[in-house]
């Protein structure tokens, strides 16, 4: 596309000189840079394709190089990042060394969090006024969050109001409600949500404004028939935002999202008002791209498609693949709920990412959505395994950490058979640092009874799913995102706390916990050209540690731990530690994982070469060693 405008925002001021046609050619080019870019690679599209009206109109009301702006969760940044200086990067995003997939204060002052999990956007604005108002009183900067309805559920949100209604603080909260989190949502705010879609627009701001109301006709109409409409509103105690007003908000909509020109003058409104108030604006996600409007689910994050300019339609660009382990396990976890009908499973919002569509749809009495409430999941899950269920949490390895408290007190502590499938657990690739699951070895290995397991390749997942369901206790099992491979081997059965011996070799050892077994053997092979011996261990568990395998193999010569996770107290940690209880010697142990650092965003096969678990890596690491002769065995 020729696009006239977006090269010429530099930042959100040169909005204010654009006129109405500029400004409505503005969002067609922006959806046309969206379109472009995630028909290359599979990037958020849905959302971002939904904000773009809203974004323009919080720009030209606000001014948040001084006023502060959070976008909950992040993943709809990308109209933000388009006219705040980015538009000549733009087709770098998610690319590793291009722009972040989300907000990053690195590439600008206007994004103030680097920020992808959902829920923390209401906290963090209210203390950026908090802190504002005790460091630079007299500028009076404002503060907006923009929440969707999918993270709105999240109980830290509630906590947030709470605090900002006590407070009493003047922030604005702009509702983005699209009737969509990544699925439809679910719950009783959706239900409560779905009322307030049949409400009529309602001003609870019109005690402070009504001047203000009377100079500008807001959404469908003037002043008048806004206050006619909230008088209804009240007969009937029928708005929608009685809740919100029951919590110590000031409640203003609803607002049509895709109206700019509502949207700016409902904004000049709201931006006037004191204390804590919430706009209620109904976007549509998808909205200007009609296949994306239909299936706003495919389109969150869809895969790379062709635009076929005579129908209109898309074509995606599919490679064919092995299975990922989000499927292997999805079919695994189907199988269990087959066999036993105490199984069940929860997910906090990610049904469609772990794949779990046909066992909802199969067993709609076992699976349980809690929406994006990773915590409330797990504490729900222990209450069901208290009284003889046995519920898997199926959740991606980096949302779970929400949940850290409940693992310990309402699992770990009593003892429970939770069984938590950790999913995207390692690098994710272009999501980036707030997507990469580098902490779970670390999180879960520190609390009694949890047994900590991972597949070494596709044929560990079945019988270790079947082992954690039958285990007296809790359970984790992580898995990547990636093709679930098979290593070709008699496959040793699956038994608590047992590695699996893949061969033993004369030089050294790799040890590895989780799928890079099958990048240790691929070394293995590669150097044994070299003359190296260097036998492979798939360890399976890292909670109980099989210390027996372990300690054979710091016999060999050298121990390489592998993990896909951080170093930092994962299962390298783990290894030494035990070694040196037992009073081995531990200099000819080293530690491969992920650096004690943030990993960007990248191809995860470029992330994995970059912190040294490709196979290179391994055979740099062994070399090393073996040059080094550090363990004498006499
Ligand atoms: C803590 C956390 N859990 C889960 C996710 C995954 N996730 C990303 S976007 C999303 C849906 C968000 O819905 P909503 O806030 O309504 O935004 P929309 O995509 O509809 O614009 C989910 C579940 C996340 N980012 N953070
Ligand atoms: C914004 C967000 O958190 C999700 O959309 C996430 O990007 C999904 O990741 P996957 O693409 O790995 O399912
Ligand atoms: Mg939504």
């Amino acid at each position: 596309m020729d696009y006239q405008l977006l090269p010429l925002i530099g930042s959100p001021r040169e909005l204010r000189s654009l006129s109405n046609d500029q400004l409505l050619q503005l969002t067609d080019e922006i959806r046309e840079a969206l379109c472009e870019v995630v028909s290359d690679r599979p990037a958020h599209f849905a959302s971002n394709l939904g904000v773009v009206e809203l974004c323009l109109a919080l720009h030209l009301v606000f001014d948040f190089s001084q006023d502060r702006l959070i976008w909950d969760t992040g993943h709809q940044i990308y109209p933000h990042k388009l006219i705040t200086g980015r538009f000549h990067q733009f087709n770098t995003i998610r690319r590793k060394g291009g722009l972040m997939g989300y907000p990053n204060p690195q590439e600008s002052d206007y994004d103030l969090f680097m920020t992808g999990h959902a829920g923390a956007s209401v906290s963090t604005s209210l203390g950026l006024k908090a802190g504002d108002d005790l460091l630079r009183p007299e500028e009076n900067r404002k503060s907006v969050a923009v929440i969707g309805d999918g993270a709105l559920p999240s109980g830290v949100v509630f906590e947030a109001f709470n605090n900002a209604a006590g407070l009493k603080k003047d922030m604005l909260v702009v509702l983005n409600d699209n009737k969509m989190g990544i699925c439809p949502r679910v719950g009783g705010m959706a239900t409560y949500l779905d009322k307030a879609r049949v409400a009529p627009f309602y001003n609870g701001l019109k005690r402070d404004v009504s001047w203000l109301l009377n100079k500008v006709p807001l959404v469908g109409g003037s002043a008048a028939e806004a206050i006619g409409h909230f008088k209804d509103a009240v007969k009937n105690f029928l708005h929608g935002g009685v809740l919100f007003e029951e919590l110590g908000f000031r409640y203003m909509g609803p607002v049509d999202g895709h109206d700019l020109f509502a949207l700016r003058r409902a904004l000049e409104v709201v931006k006037e008002v004191r204390g804590p108030v919430l706009l209620h604006v109904f976007t549509e996600k998808g909205h200007g791209f009609a296949p994306a409007r239909e299936n706003p689910v495919k389109f969150h994050t869809p895969s790379p498609f062709c635009r076929n300019s005579e129908d209109g339609e898309v074509v995606f660009v599919k490679k064919s693949s092995p299975p990922a382990y989000t499927n292997v396990f999805s079919d695994a976890i189907h199988k269990a709920m087959e066999r036993d009908p105490k199984v069940c499973v929860l997910t906090a919002a990610m049904c469609e990412g772990n794949n779990l569509g046909r066992i909802r749809d199969d067993f709609p009495d076992r699976f349980f959505d809690t929406g994006i409430c990773e915590a409330h999941a797990v504490a729900f899950a222990a209450g069901m395994a208290k009284v003889g269920m046995r519920p898997i949490v199926d959740i991606y390895s980096t949302f779970l950490q929400r949940s850290f408290d409940h693992i310990f007190q309402e699992v770990s502590l009593q003892n429970l058979p939770v069984v938590f499938c950790l999913d995207r657990a390692g690098l994710v690739g272009a999501d980036g640092p707030t997507h990469h699951g580098a902490y779970d070895n670390t999180y879960m290995r520190v609390f009694p009874n949890i047994a900590v397991m991972a597949p070494g390749d596709q044929s560990d997942v079945e019988p270790m799913l079947q082992l954690s369901l039958k285990h007296d206790g809790p359970t984790s099992i992580r898995y990547p995102k990636a093709n679930a491979e098979v290593v070709h081997r008699a496959v040793a059965p699956v038994e608590m706390g047992k590695a699996e011996v893949y061969r033993w070799g004369e030089d050294g050892t790799f040890v590895a916990f989780g799928t890079m077994f099958q990048t240790c053997v691929a070394a293995a092979e590669r150097l044994a050209k070299d003359g190296l011996d260097v036998g492979v261990v798939n360890a399976r568990f890292l909670r109980p540690l099989d210390t027996d395998v372990i300690f054979r193999a710091i016999e060999t010569g050298f121990v390489i731990t592998v993990e896909e996770s951080t170093l930092v107290g994962g299962f390298g940690s783990a290894v030494l530690e035990a070694a040196n209880d037992a009073g081995l010697p531990t200099q000819a142990i080293r530690r491969l994982g992920i650096p004690d650092r943030f990993i960007q965003h990248g191809e995860r096969a470029e992330l994995l070469a970059e912190v040294g678990l490709d196979v290179a890596g391994l055979m740099s690491a062994a070399h090393q060693l073996a040059q080094k002769k550090l363990y004498v065995t006499e």
